[in-house]
């Protein structure tokens, strides 16, 4: 059985479109909650995305007691919690390596499956490992398992991180919230999700201080406890749907884009000639009739996003002229270029740049979703093809969108998304495509 997203080019959007719970912000804080010797937590805004199915799975493994229901996630970790996390959790999804801090800060122990590279980069996790040596923890890596071991209670130390890893700056921060002692952390992420996780730590009677800036001050507690927290809106969801508006010369509001948390997309996108209004829970975006070109960087926050990287390219195949992609956050993220060359694009890359010139005449072509941003923007480019675009290897796309061809087919595209088995097509259900989420 193979799913397929199928799109027909040439319908302008319209209407109004809500975003879910960050992906980004809740894998963390699910992995946070392993934090608590008492209490149970309480998260809502939770979206049924593979990538949260998955970090249930591990926190299942560990015997915390789980509940998940229409958007709430519940979790009990105060009885004895196990130290394994296995390889078939973390391949699914790198981010399953984010128990490590919590479960090193809170059992002495963690083995975990290492994490391989994947389709955009090799993507190490030295500046994690570097941080829980600093404190204290004896790191051997064998057998693909990494193990990391402390006697007593981490300590706290004073880190510099190489390069502002989003992951390594929350694990370090998880593992030092149950440290003894302050840790000075410096050099780190600034993303929203930092600060989202920082605020669930800290009602869980945490003191995280500084995140959202460029150094963060942990002070250790002894224990922690169970806590309520509602997940930020996805900010990287919000974009592509801003995206499909412009590529479109439609008009939506996205209700949940948040300016403070889009400002590099935004500013981008009006130097493209997108109207974008600022409203009180959302923004209003309005597609021009001419887009122009614009260079971008991919940067660690407040810089440009690498996960709208994809989608931002699907919209400069329709500027009037040539616009160059600086990708420095991952070394191979251009696999999507090659696709939409499929659909006729105008791209050439050339190590960490691309060069895309516009206005390409788009035609629909069987093309397959490399990684999870990439199969969003593959449907993105098929909004504005000519005749039929396929996408396939939707398993990537289902890692990090809710119910995406359902949302834009609210908003007038024409958009299904189909299962093929022996050449017979089934018109895929919602409740179908969470199933088959929900099983993986
Ligand atoms: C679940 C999650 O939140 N995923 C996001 C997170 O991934 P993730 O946390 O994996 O990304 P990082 O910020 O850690 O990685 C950024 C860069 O740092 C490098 N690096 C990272 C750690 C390390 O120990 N050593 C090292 O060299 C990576 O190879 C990469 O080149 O941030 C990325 C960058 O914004 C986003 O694209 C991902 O969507
Ligand atoms: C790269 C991404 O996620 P992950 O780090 O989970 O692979 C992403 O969300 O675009």
């Amino acid at each position: 059985m193979v799913e397929k997203i199928l799109v027909r080019g040439g319908k302008r959007l319209k209407g109004s479109v809500k975003v879910e719970g960050a992906k980004n912000a809740v894998l963390p804080v699910i992995a946070a909650s392993l934090l608590a010797e008492t209490g149970k937590s309480t998260i809502y805004e939770v979206p049924p995305l593979a990538d949260v199915y998955t970090m249930k799975s591990v926190l299942s493994h560990i015997d915390a007691a789980i509940d998940y229901k229409d958007g709430v996630f519940t979790a009990d970790a105060s009885g004895s919690i196990g130290t394994e996390a296995p390889f078939e959790y973390v391949r699914k999804m790198r981010a399953s390596f984010l128990v490590m801090g919590p479960m090193l800060a809170r059992k002495g122990l963690a083995h975990i499956a290492l994490p391989g590279g994947c389709a955009i980069g090799s993507r190490p996790i030295d500046q994690h490992l570097k941080g829980f040596e600093a404190m204290g923890a004896v790191v051997e890596i064998g057998n693909g398992y990494i193990e990391a071991k402390v006697e007593g209670r981490l300590q706290g130390a004073r880190i510099y991180m190489d390069f502002p890893s989003v992951g390594a700056t929350e694990n370090i921060m998880m593992a030092a919230a149950l440290a003894e002692g302050t840790t000075i952390l410096e050099n780190v992420a600034e993303e929203p999700e930092i600060v989202d996780l920082a605020n669930y730590i800290n009602a869980m009677g945490g003191k995280v201080r500084g995140a959202g800036t460029g150094t963060i001050r942990i002070e250790g507690v002894e224990s922690m406890q169970g806590a309520v927290h509602t997940i930020i809106p996805d900010r990287i969801e919000a974009g592509t749907f801003m995206i499909a508006a412009a590529i479109t010369g439609g008009e939506v509001y996205v209700e949940g884009a948040l300016h403070e948390h889009l400002r590099p997309l935004v500013a981008k996108m009006r130097e493209m000639g997108v109207i974008i209004e600022d409203e009180d829970n959302g923004m209003l975006v309005k597609g021009p009739d001419m887009l122009r070109p614009a260079d971008i960087k991919t940067l660690p926050h407040p810089g440009f996003p690498t996960d709208m990287q994809a989608q931002f390219m699907a919209l400069l195949t329709q500027a009037h002229g040539t616009a160059v992609i600086t990708e420095t956050v991952f070394e191979n993220r251009f696999m999507h270029a090659e696709e939409f060359r499929r659909m006729n694009a105008d791209i050439k890359t050339e190590g960490r740049t691309a060069v895309v010139t516009g206005p390409a005449h788009l035609t629909g072509a069987e093309v397959a979703a490399t990684d999870l941003r990439a199969g969003a923007a593959l449907v993105l480019a098929g909004l504005v093809a000519e005749g039929e675009t396929s996408v396939t290897e939707l398993r990537h796309l289902d890692r990090g969108y809710v119910d995406f061809h359902q949302k834009l087919q609210a908003l007038g595209a024409n958009v299904t998304r189909v299962s093929v088995e022996d050449n017979q097509v089934e018109e895929v259900e919602e409740n179908t495509v969470l199933r088959s989420v929900q099983n993986r």
